[in-house]
């Protein structure tokens, strides 16, 4: 290690995990510099994380006063699971009690299967469910029961398992088009916000989800928000569509980046190797505004930040 960065590790508190069934070591990332991680991540003692069980924790004020970026990389896929479910159920008691509501936006691929300790003992009996509201931040324009449905795959691996009323789930027309699907579901968010189940962000005027669940793919997208195409760069409307997506299937609809960006807190679940070069290229210092990936342009106003990551997901970082 050479000596500067011996100087920028001493500022990174490792620590183990405070899940009493390990006993592993606490990671080391010896040559992470404090100043690599966007905002001037640091690492904080987990006394200071609101997340247990986890296995490491950096956290930073974000370029916003208000905005607040986290970062956790956990031993295992078990323990991530168990963390996200205790964040999720601290977050919906919160809403609930504060606003009587609690707004959920879930989005595809392996994240689903990491929300399936909610709907076990003891948030299945603690949680109100009552309060749940559900949205997709990205959806394939497929029938609802088809393999590729972003529905189907939150049905049966997290929804058909907890008491959320059918009502308060709000599943894509998937009798529409593209376009014509993306913009039924604005109107919906619109009713939603009408009626006050939506909160709406003073600051962008555009709606503040409650907690916004999100993966990421191996070429930094996120929703359906893929590097290089334009709707990236889309400003004005709240829903919108996508009909050469580079992942299939290639019609979808998404969350634009205002939306995004006005959520409350996102949780951002990104595992496994293969994720490796984009998290590597989104928590190193220096990137260009040019090229920015959109896992990169995830930017709250006034919300908190957090990524759920493993060892395989830092890896680069880890390495350098
Ligand atoms: O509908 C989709 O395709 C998703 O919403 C997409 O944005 C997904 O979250 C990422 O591709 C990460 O997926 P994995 O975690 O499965 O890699």
């Amino acid at each position: 290690m050479s000596t500067s960065s011996a100087a920028a590790a001493a500022a990174w508190t490792s620590v183990s995990s405070v899940n009493p069934r390990r006993s592993s070591p606490a990671p080391r990332f010896p040559a992470l510099p404090r100043g690599s991680l966007p905002g001037g991540l640091v690492w904080s003692s987990p006394s200071r994380s609101r997340l247990p069980p986890v296995a490491a924790v950096a956290s930073a004020a974000a370029g916003e006063a208000a905005s607040r970026k986290k970062l956790i990389i956990f031993d295992a896929e078990e323990d991530l699971a168990a963390s996200l479910a205790k964040h999720a159920a601290a977050l919906s008691a919160k809403f609930a009690a504060e606003r009587g509501a609690f707004t959920v936006v879930l989005s595809g691929g392996s994240l689903v299967k990491a929300l399936r300790k909610l709907a076990e003992p003891p948030y299945l009996e603690a949680v109100d469910w009552s309060k749940w509201h559900v949205f997709w931040v990205d959806e394939r324009v497929v029938p609802k029961d088809h393999a590729d449905s972003n529905y189907k795959l939150a049905s049966d691996e997290f929804l058909s398992k907890v008491p959320i009323p059918a009502s308060q789930v709000y599943a894509i027309n998937d009798a529409l088009s593209a376009e014509g699907a993306a913009e039924d579901y604005e109107a919906r968010l619109k009713q939603l916000v009408k009626n006050g189940a939506i909160e709406m962000s003073p600051v962008t005027e555009f709606p503040k989800f409650d907690l916004m669940l999100l993966g990421m793919g191996p070429d930094g997208h996120v929703a359906s928000l893929f590097p290089g195409h334009p709707v990236v760069n889309e400003n004005h409307k709240w829903v919108t569509f996508v009909k050469d997506s580079p992942k299939p299937p290639p019609e979808r609809i998404t969350f634009t980046f205002p939306v995004i960006n006005s959520s409350a807190y996102i949780v951002l679940v990104v595992i496994g190797a293969g994720k490796a070069g984009a998290v590597h290229k989104a928590l190193s210092e220096g990137q260009s505004t040019s090229d920015l990936l959109p896992v990169e342009m995830v930017s709250l106003w006034d919300g908190e930040l957090t990524w759920f990551t493993d060892k395989p997901a830092v890896s680069i970082l880890s390495s350098i």
